[in-house]
């Protein structure tokens, strides 16, 4: 995945452009490309811009100034069906809307695809996001009997059903707003792996979180927002220096190198007396 600020460079085929795009308070100046897949990590605090980019970039929120093309076409011309069939987006989590068993939950993710339960390949792709999500054990549950932990992982696999390259040929951008949040570390791991590999079959992630290190570790590119503009962009290891974090966060942090792995730690507090 390539990301660039630099307008000359947005010449070039971009699965995903945006240029001079600014939206309400909220975001301003945007000028990102990104030109294939890869596992890009949104990152900022609090308030910085990124569930706002998200629903951008998912083509939810339309009335922005500036241009959003989705594989060289501008998001406003997409029929909201064809859109469904580019990219999926699980916005935040948020409660279970209403009483529904987790397999029929799951399987909305179908739903876009014009693929009914009775496809052996859907249940097929279903079952093993259930087993590699942890989830199987729940299917006969309606959504609101679950833990946050569980509903959060629910939520990721219908998303992942509507992106899956195996059922979906069409779909090129899988966007997840805080997929890690609620989870515990078990299954953030597992998460994360399941992303590469999307990534890695060619469809392009962009998911927000908080945890520097995991993004550190785990992403192809950083994306770093600051009150709803972009500060830094490219390799995490470049991005994220003592000197941005402190820019952006506000906190004074160190970075230790461990086994060959770089982490970022809060630098040591002051002796308290
Ligand atoms: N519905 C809304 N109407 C007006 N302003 C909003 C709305 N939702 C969010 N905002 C504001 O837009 C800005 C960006 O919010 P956003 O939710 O995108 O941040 P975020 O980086 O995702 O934050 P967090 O890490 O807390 O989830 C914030 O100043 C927020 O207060």
């Amino acid at each position: 995945m390539h990301i660039s600020m630099d307008k000359n460079t947005m010449n070039k085929p971009a699965i995903l452009t945006l240029v001079d795009v600014n939206y309400q308070q909220r975001l301003f100046d945007i000028n990102i490309s990104i030109d294939d897949g890869g596992c890009l990590f949104l990152l900022g605090p609090n308030g910085s811009g990124k569930s706002t980019l998200l629903a951008l970039l998912a083509g939810h929120t339309q009335a922005c100034d500036g241009e959003y093309r989705l594989a060289e076409r501008s998001v406003t011309d997409y029929p909201i069906a064809e859109l469904a069939l580019q990219r999926a987006w699980l916005p935040q989590a948020s409660p279970p809307p209403f009483a529904i068993p987790v397999y029929q939950f799951i399987a909305l993710g179908l739903h876009p695809l014009g693929i009914s339960l009775e496809d052996e390949q859907a249940c097929q792709v279903i079952n093993q996001l259930l087993s590699r999500l942890d989830i199987a054990k729940l299917v006969e549950r309606n959504c609101d009997q679950l833990s946050g932990g569980e509903w959060q992982r629910v939520l990721i696999a219908r998303t992942l059903v509507q992106v899956s390259p195996i059922l979906n040929p069409q779909s090129i951008l899988c966007l997840l707003d805080e997929p890690l949040t609620g989870l515990d570390l078990k299954h953030q791991i597992e998460v994360l792996q399941i992303l590469t590999e999307l990534s890695e079959s060619g469809i392009t992630v962009i998911a927000s979180i908080h945890d520097l290190n995991l993004a550190l570790n785990h992403a192809s590119e950083v994306l770093l927002l600051k009150a709803g503009r972009v500060v830094g962009q490219g390799d995490a290891a470049q991005v994220l220096t003592v000197d941005t974090i402190k820019q952006v966060y506000d906190v004074d942090t160190e970075l230790l190198a461990v086994n060959g792995r770089q982490f970022i730690v809060s630098a040591a507090l002051p002796v308290s007396v």
